[in-house]
């Protein structure tokens, strides 16, 4: 047997066995494609010399048959009698069929059980090993013949389920298509070769079998189809004569089937007889496939490789079988501990479902800047895994709940009517400047704004926490499903009772910048004197041209380089009202009120945006690193709960068999594949 179609089958074998679907490996097969009653059942059957498949009215094939024939050195004995050929089922391992009535009715039995009788059809294929010391080893795919009409109880749309199985096998890039078409019906109609050439429009991958030549008119017509000249395949046309409807029911032998076929074509189409005929095709199919799977075998052993690493993936990810229950609590659980703070440095991953915007409505979006069209104001999503880290997030959280947040506070917020609250709130004695009582209790109604707001950023990164929490428990200890949920909860209690503290000392930071209003604070002071310069006009403008300042609040806000002395002299000159109205100056003393109030809201937002993350840092991150770990060994590490706790999911004792197993097989299709890459090798390097 060649070592090509050995290891072919052998990897068939090792993959059918898996039960590895032909999507995730595809391995070169030759599948056989046409219309129904076409005789492609009749074909393989002569191609194997015996009659072993189910044969009737309607659709008799229903299912994908792939049909093993393994080439054996030496006859079987079974029972003490000798025998040529016999068969296996994949589904009847440990029965052998030597009688090939019993197979065919194994056939029929095993379909009607998948399928029901007489009505629809499956994908799910039937796997047959026919073991003969007779003929070449092949390996053939026989499928449902295309149909249009249904019969019987069988479904209005059986035509399309039958061609969309079909297609889902001669689409595959590794298949070898075996083209059958009756010779009696035009070519030019043939179902079979208008589907082969719509899914291998070069050809390339693609035989024309041409059956029923016997009820083919003697003629140059004939001829000409048979000479494949009308036909654009790659791989060549072969005519073949199977047996009629009358040697079916005769059962007339297939040795005396191929030889009339010999002689059939010797008789009627001498110049091509030596390329016609069943053995012709089987030789020429064991050669077409030895040669396809010398050239897919750099695809298939990329495939073997892909397969691999995702299994190695998965192996990972469900980790070792647990052995001490004991050590495995205490490294699953500092496992969880390490990989959080990690992740809150930024060097452990997670995956997590983020929105991405559709690209359609962008397009939209685009369409109404433009005023080409009315849009749906729907925001269209997706969500899409995302690889992230817990200091990432959390990063993310800063940026927008505190400084993106706080900022959009409107440092306006209550100041109306400010002329009339200055002069309600001011004492009979005329102020110097500008009243600080009236100023204080203005400022601290600001400053309450910042309550809200701040309180929010810290519920904010605690949530953040806990999704991290949560997420990195399913990664690194979601085997144990009890044993996570526990450290889900713990963790969680222990983040509530920090945020309960980082709330705590928040409310009293608010506080205490509300129970002093520093209006020494150094930026506050130049600020100040600034302020006042502005409205001294017409000095003023000197000012404003010594500081480029071109608008008012340009001016408030910018540090000019302007001497003190001058300054000083503008702002009492200002103060005293030298030469201002009682209204000018009351509604001047209103502007300035609340361009100060607004500067010392500025200051000590920036603080409070300076002090959150500092605030979180130290009661989240902090903690969690120095004290989540012993609490969790604290509540977790008792002897009950150990044997409770450390007991692994049936779905990941399952994934981890189901892969170790798949390894075992890559592995071994690994190694035979390479077998026969190097003996590709050494074959070209001696030619
Ligand atoms: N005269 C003649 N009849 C043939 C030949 N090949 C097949 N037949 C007849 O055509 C009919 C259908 O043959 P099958 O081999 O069952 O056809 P099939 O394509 O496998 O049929 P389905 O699986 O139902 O699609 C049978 O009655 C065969 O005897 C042939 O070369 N010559």
């Amino acid at each position: 047997m060649d070592r090509y179609l050995a290891t072919l089958n052998k990897l068939q074998d090792v993959f059918t066995a898996a039960k590895v679907s032909a999507k995730e490996i595809d391995i070169p097969q030759i599948v056989v494609l046409g219309s129904q009653s076409t005789g492609k059942s009749s074909v393989l059957e002569n191609i194997a010399k015996q009659n072993f498949l189910p044969r009737g009215m309607g659709i008799v094939t229903r299912r994908p048959l792939v049909l093993q024939i393994i080439q054996e050195p030496d006859k079987k004995v079974i029972n003490g009698k000798r025998y040529d050929t016999w068969v296996q089922f994949l589904h009847e391992k440990n029965k052998v069929f030597t009688n090939m009535v019993e197979v065919q009715k194994e056939i029929i039995d095993d379909t009607n059980k998948t399928c029901g009788v007489n009505k629809g059809i499956s994908d799910d294929p039937i796997h047959l090993k026919l073991h003969s010391t007779k003929i070449p080893s092949l390996t053939l795919v026989d499928l449902p013949g295309l149909t249009k009409i249904p019969v019987g109880d069988q479904p209005k749309d059986i035509d399309s389920q039958i061609e969309r199985l079909v297609r889902s096998y001669v689409e595959k890039e590794n298949s070898i298509i075996l083209a059958v078409s009756a010779g009696n019906v035009d070519i030019a109609n043939s179902d079979s070769l208008k589907l082969a050439r719509e899914v291998d429009p070069t050809g390339s991958r693609t035989i024309a079998v041409i059956t029923k030549c016997d009820l083919m008119e003697n003629n140059d017509e004939s001829a000409a189809v048979l000479s494949g000249v009308s036909v654009d395949v790659k791989l060549g046309l072969i005519g073949v004569i199977n047996r009629n409807n009358k040697q079916l029911e005769e059962n007339t032998p297939i040795e005396k089937i191929l030889s009339i076929e010999e002689d059939y074509f010797l008789r009627n189409f001498p110049g091509i007889a030596d390329r016609m005929g069943t053995e012709y095709l089987t030789s020429q199919l064991c050669d077409i496939l030895i040669r396809h799977l010398k050239k897919c075998l750099p695809m298939l052993t990329d495939k073997i490789s892909q397969q691999q690493a995702r299994h190695r993936e998965i192996l990972k990810e469900v980790g070792e079988e647990p052995t001490d229950p004991n050590h495995g609590m205490i490294m699953l659980l500092s496992n969880f501990t390490d990989n959080l703070c990690k992740s809150m440095d930024g060097t452990y991953t997670y995956s997590k479902m983020k929105p991405i915007p559709n690209p359609k409505v962008n397009t939209l979006k685009t369409a109404v800047r433009k005023g080409e069209q009315e849009a749906d104001q729907d925001v269209d999503v997706q969500m899409v895994p995302q690889t992230t880290t817990a200091g990432a997030e959390l990063f993310n959280v800063f940026e927008t709940e505190c400084t993106h947040n706080l900022s959009q506070i409107p440092p306006d917020k209550n100041l109306k009517n400010l002329k009339e609250v200055i002069k309600s709130t001011s004492g009979v004695q005329p102020a110097l400047f500008i009243p600080d009582t009236v100023f204080n209790t203005l400022i601290k109604s600001q400053l309450d704004l910042f309550d809200y707001p701040s309180e929010h950023a810290v519920t904010k990164s605690h949530q953040c926490i806990s999704e991290a929490v949560e997420m990195i428990a399913e990664r690194t200890i979601g085997r144990y499903p009890k044993l996570q949920r526990e450290v889900v909860n713990i963790s969680k209690d222990f983040l509530s009772k920090q945020s309960r503290d980082a709330k705590e000392f928040l409310a009293e930071y608010l506080e205490v910048e509300k129970s002093y209003i520093n209006t020494n604070h150094p930026d506050f002071i130049e600020r100040y004197k600034v302020a006042a310069a502005l409205f001294a006009e017409p000095e003023g403008d000197e000012v404003k041209q010594k500081t480029k300042a071109t608008t008012a609040a340009d001016f408030f806000y910018i540090e000019p380089e302007i001497k003190e002395s001058a300054l000083d002299k503008l702002f009492t000159k200002y103060t005293r009202g030298e030469d201002a109205s009682s209204e000018d100056r009351a509604n001047k003393e209103a502007e300035l009120m609340e361009k100060l109030l607004i500067h010392y809201f500025c200051i000590v937002r920036a603080q409070i945006v300076d002090m959150i993350p500092k605030i979180v840092m130290k009661y989240f991150v902090r903690k969690l690193s120095t004290q989540l770990n012993s609490t969790l060994i604290k509540e977790l590490y008792t002897e009950e709960k150990i044997t409770e706790l450390v007991q692994e999911s049936d779905r990941v004792s399952k994934k981890r068999k189901a892969s170790s197993h798949m390894m075992k097989v890559l592995l071994e299709a690994e190694k035979l594949a390479s077998g026969i890459a190097m003996g590709n090798k050494r074959i070209k390097t001696s030619s």
